[in-house]
């Protein structure tokens, strides 16, 4: 029977119990770095806002080359990206991603401030509210991992995130995976259609569709891929997968290593798994949106006031050797994005 990721499904959608749930994501921060958020109706993110978003990715890949070519993405990471042109872990892949992103910037008043492809134009006021679901959720959840952690305040997290307080990298991005058999060049089995790496920001929510398989982190334990179900059991009869949420190295360098930044690929064949009954893909196009979480650029990143995070001791470090928090300078998120991308 095939491995699975064992990630928790968490179920933050009642305001009961906000200490127990609070405690559950940072125990699952801790030790997976990646967390099912339960989405079983619509207190999450309601399921024709996902459907819509995916609608509109259909359309943007499928829309003609040279109106995405005219998006193609710039300096500030807004834009669309072509096949291969991404290489995510150029020390094992023989050839670049076989994918194609859209990145989405902020939207003001509904409308985004980046050009988009004519053929998703009149799409923005849905794009915007989606944007803003994902906001509104990751800032819930930064709430949480501060109560969690007991920060004092709690709101230290979430406040560093408050959009209206200043620009950030935060992205929205739609990403298209076609099948093997359109990429003559491709070699399903030992090519990949997103190489190895860990995401940069503070975290990422993971929507994925029914089936498409493909995804897989590395454990930290035996260093081995494992695949990681769209599906996972409990979540079968909900209107929409669970969305994954993962950690990034932004809180985990903030959180001194406590919180883990997991690292993650996606390969054309998911394995056919006797668990979750999910699919190879490879055949398929696959679909994912992925919507990642910055600080506001300009956030110092000082020490995090939590006892927790303070006692913490990062591996291959003795206690007693000094607060390894003091000793470093304090950077703000956007030196930390651009240390990020130097060492890409
Ligand atoms: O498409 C996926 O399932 C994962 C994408 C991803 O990890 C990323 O874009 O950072
Ligand atoms: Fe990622």
């Amino acid at each position: 029977m095939a491995k699975v990721a064992k990630i928790p499904v968490i179920d933050i959608s009642s305001n009961n119990d906000q200490e127990k749930v609070a405690k559950e994501l940072v125990e699952a921060a801790i030790e997976h770095g990646f967390i099912y958020i339960k989405n079983p109706g619509t207190a999450i993110i309601p399921q024709d806002a996902i459907d819509k978003a995916f609608e509109i990715s259909k359309k943007l890949f499928n829309a003609p080359l040279s109106e995405k070519q005219s998006c193609s993405i710039q300096k500030n990471n807004r834009g669309w990206s072509g096949m291969q042109v991404e290489t995510l872990d150029p020390s094992t892949q023989r050839v670049g991603d076989f994918k194609e992103a859209f990145n989405f910037g902020p939207f003001q008043n509904s409308q985004a401030s980046q050009p988009l492809p004519p053929t998703i134009s009149s799409d923005q006021p849905s794009l915007s509210t989606f944007q803003d679901f994902c906001y509104s959720l990751c800032l819930k959840i930064t709430t949480l991992l501060g109560i969690g952690l007991s920060v004092n305040p709690p709101d230290f997290f979430a406040k560093a995130h408050l959009r209206s307080t200043g620009p950030s990298g935060t992205i929205l991005r739609f990403l298209y995976y076609p099948p093997s058999s359109s990429i003559p060049d491709a070699n399903p089995s030992s090519d990949v259609r997103a190489g190895a790496h860990s995401d940069y920001g503070s975290m990422t929510l993971l929507f994925r569709l029914k089936g498409q398989v493909g995804l897989e982190i590395l454990t930290t334990d035996n260093q081995k891929w494992v695949p990681v179900p769209v599906t996972p059991p409990g979540t079968e009869d909900d209107p929409t997968p669970p969305i994954l949420l993962n950690i990034g190295d932004l809180l985990s360098y903030w959180t001194n290593g406590l919180l883990r930044s997991t690292v993650h690929r996606v390969v054309f064949s998911g394995e056919d798994n006797q668990i979750t009954r999910e699919k190879t893909a490879e055949q398929e196009p696959r679909y994912s949106i992925a919507y990642f979480f910055h600080p506001v650029g300009t956030t110092p990143l000082t020490p995090v006031p939590s006892e927790r995070v303070k006692n913490y001791v990062p591996d291959g470090q003795e206690k007693g050797n000094g607060n390894p928090h003091a000793e470093r300078k304090v950077m703000t998120a956007d030196e930390h994005l651009q240390m990020r991308y130097v060492i890409s």
